[in-house]
């Protein structure tokens, strides 16, 4: 009774003092108002000058809600469709309407420090001051290219962005192959790496991709005519194997499994995980109760990683030590983790053997998820876009038939010869032209210093997207850019075979009697022979650096001489797309824009497994193009819908009817 009684006196008696303190607090809430917008306009004024500077013009910025900036458009979730569905459109719609550059105004921007353009923050440059939390997104060719070209000094990656990928991999949170900067440790990484993504190793990738795709085909013909099959779910599983067997020497036999394989369900909770965290747009410390999250992602990406160390790991380890001409990737793994455990490979985790195991096992982790995820997804959308396209899907069978691969897969289909199937090219391309695995951002980089891209001012500290999605179907740069029409890439596919032809036969020229340089290689590859001939050097998208087994690479100035080399080629794309840009705005759109196509980024950054996705996603059509026929299976609830994760995948799976073809006698599967 008595608190009540008190209870009672105190409320009249604080109303009272907060009547007194009422004109203080809103005299001081309207100075924090003014000066807000002083700085506001303050900041506003700096952007011009700094403009101005650089003679380039503004970037655009959508209409934004008061505070909340494009915050919730970003988060909106599109009716009945998975959230990365509607971000993506927005972000079209949006690139479209401002000629593929854009600012997008966050939260983040007024509560990072220097988020107003003050210089409070680190890592300005050149005296321009830093405009942290200011995100600029790019899908306009010239300035992408411009951007990707400016190299690991000018446009890192963003730390602050794959911050919460590192912590989820790695514990204490350290770079991985995917994420680190121009730290020496990442070109080494990234050069010891593309010894296992070199020609010899491809043709004998491909080799167990198609030998895989025959299992798949022989699982997929012992269901019976007439199932209905989710390709999305089958082409994860082969793709898991292939990236198991051709690049780590494991067989985790997904294809082969009937029921659930509990590596893939791990491997899509951790990138499910990764994908929340690299969402968030607020700062860690303006929302804590992502902490939870945080920990609770941590755990499901230990569990993941004591399951590899358990299986995968102790299998490798059993091996023992690679001899030297070993350089697939596990064996360039395992010498990573050797060097880690030593100390000699500057990292900051890398502080014993526990310490280097850990960061060994993350890699092996990040190699899996980057490896297997994006290449199932593409593959499922390529089968989709062949079902739903009946007319190309024949043609494409029909070119099978042309160079025998349809009677005898087994044998007629190899590395060496894909340059004779010009079509099965086109239908790649325009399948990862219309869903490319890394969406948006494709990269994120942060610039450290003020530059021009595509002629828009991009201040020091701003981060970028890359929005290959809308870049992709951007209307300016393709005629009717939501049909998938493999035709388009016809011209540009014969100039590539062309020009890889030449080359093939100059190669054959010079190295008659030779012997190919930089060949001690574990394993001894097939077809050898027929490599040397025309089409040897082709492998697809050539966005990423010279083999290093081609002989002259693997020397050291050779290295600087190529980086020289790769900045004019960033340079001279960069100059062709804002030329074809240019050209565009007035004549009608192009039926195929090529430096407009970045499913793989660009520069020396763009994905090291490029090739072997190719290669992979090539091998799997053609063998399952020729066992079954695929076609929709008419009802409206098994269309898919795209949503950007990770990775953009198809929301509830690829349901795609399959029919058996008729066969020879010399062709049956696996
Ligand atoms: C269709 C399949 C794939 C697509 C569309 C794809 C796309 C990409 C993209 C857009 C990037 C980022 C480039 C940048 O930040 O500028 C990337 C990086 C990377 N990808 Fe892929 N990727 C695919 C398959 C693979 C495969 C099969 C592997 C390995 C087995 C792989 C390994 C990597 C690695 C290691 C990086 C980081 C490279 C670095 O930062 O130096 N990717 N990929």
């Amino acid at each position: 009774m008595r608190h009540h009684h008190e209870r009672e006196r105190l409320f009249p008696q604080l109303f009272a003092r907060l009547h007194v303190l009422a004109p203080y607090f809103s005299t001081a809430l309207i100075g924090l108002l003014v000066l807000y917008v002083l700085l506001w306009n303050a900041a506003k004024a700096r952007r011009s000058r700094r403009r101005a500077a650089l003679g380039a013009k503004e970037l655009p910025v959508p209409p934004a809600l008061p505070l909340l900036g494009h915050w919730l458009a970003l988060r909106a979730r599109g009716r009945g469709a998975e959230p990365g569905d509607a971000h993506l459109r927005t972000l079209r719609r949006w690139a479209e309407a401002h000629g593929g550059a854009f600012r997008l105004l966050l939260p983040r921007a007024w509560l990072l420090p220097g988020g107003l353009g003050l210089g409070l923050g680190g890592g300005g440059g050149g005296g321009a001051g830093p405009a942290a939390g200011e995100l600029v997104v790019l899908s306009e060719p010239a300035a992408v290219q411009a951007l990707l070209g400016l190299g690991e000094e000018v446009a890192p990656k963003a730390a602050a962005y794959y911050r919460s990928l590192e912590q989820v991999l790695h514990d204490p949170p350290a770079p991985s192959l995917l994420t680190s900067t121009a730290a020496a440790e990442w070109r080494a990484m990234r050069r010891s790496l593309l010894f296992a993504f070199s020609r010899p190793e491809l043709e004998q990738d491909f080799e167990v991709a198609k030998a895989k795709a025959l299992s798949l085909a022989s699982v997929v013909l012992g269901l019976g005519p007439g199932v209905v099959l989710d390709v999305d779910d089958a082409a994860l599983r082969l793709s898991l194997d292939v990236a198991g067997l051709s690049k780590l020497g494991y067989d985790f036999q997904a294809v082969e499994a009937t029921g659930q394989v509990l590596l893939l369900r791990l491997l899509g909770e951790v990138a499910a995980e990764w994908d929340v965290r690299r969402r968030r747009l607020l700062p860690a410390w303006a929302a804590p109760w992502l902490l939870d999250s945080a920990a609770e992602a941590s755990s499901k990406c230990r569990i993941l990683q004591d399951f590899i160390e358990g299986e995968l790991w102790a299998d490798i380890e059993g091996r023992g030590p690679p001899p030297p001409e070993d350089i697939t990737l596990a064996a360039q793994i395992v010498r990573l983790g050797h060097s880690l455990s030593r100390g000699s490979v500057s990292g900051r985790s890398a502080g014993g053997g526990g310490a280097g195991l850990h960061r060994t096992l993350s890699e092996l982790t990040a190699q899996l998820l980057l490896g297997h995820e994006p290449v199932g997804h593409s593959l499922a959308w390529a089968l989709g876009c062949l079902a739903r396209n009946r007319a190309a899907q024949d043609k494409l069978v029909a070119e099978l038939r042309r160079e025998g691969v349809y009677d005898a897969p087994h044998t007629a289909l190899t590395y060496a010869m894909l340059h004779r199937l010009p079509f099965l090219d086109c239908c790649v391309r325009e399948a990862l032209r219309l869903y490319p695995a890394q969406p948006c951002p494709a990269t994120v980089r942060q610039i450290k210093k003020d530059v021009v891209l595509g002629g828009w001012a991009v201040p020091a500290g701003a981060e970028v997207w890359v929005d290959v999605y809308a870049m992709h179907r951007s209307p300016r740069l393709w005629r009717d850019p939501d049909r998938f029409n493999p035709e388009r890439w016809a011209a540009h596919v014969a100039q590539l075979h062309e020009a890889a032809a030449a080359a093939g036969a100059a190669d054959a020229g010079e190295g008659q009697g030779e012997g190919k340089k930089g060949g001690s290689k574990k394993k001894e590859k097939g077809g050898g022979g027929a490599a040397a001939g025309a089409g040897a050097g082709y492998d697809g998208m050539n966005t990423v650096e010279a083999d290093p087994t081609d002989g002259a690479a693997a020397g050291g100035e050779v290295e600087a001489e190529q980086e020289e080399e790769k900045a004019e080629q960033a340079a001279a794309a960069a100059s062709a797309a804002a030329e074809a840009s240019e050209a565009s705005s007035d004549a009608p759109a192009p039926l195929c824009s090529p430096l407009a196509f970045m499913p793989f980024g660009a520069g020396p950054r763009s994905c090291l497994g490029q090739r072997l996705a190719v290669a992979e996603l090539k091998a799997a059509l053609a063998v399952l193009l020729c066992f079954v026929a695929l076609e929709p299976t008419g009802d409206p609830a098994d269309e898919p819908r795209p949503a950007a994760g990770l990775f953009l995948r198809p929301a509830s799976g690829m349901h795609l009817l399959v029919v058996h073809r008729p066969r020879g006698p010399r062709a049956g599967a696996a």
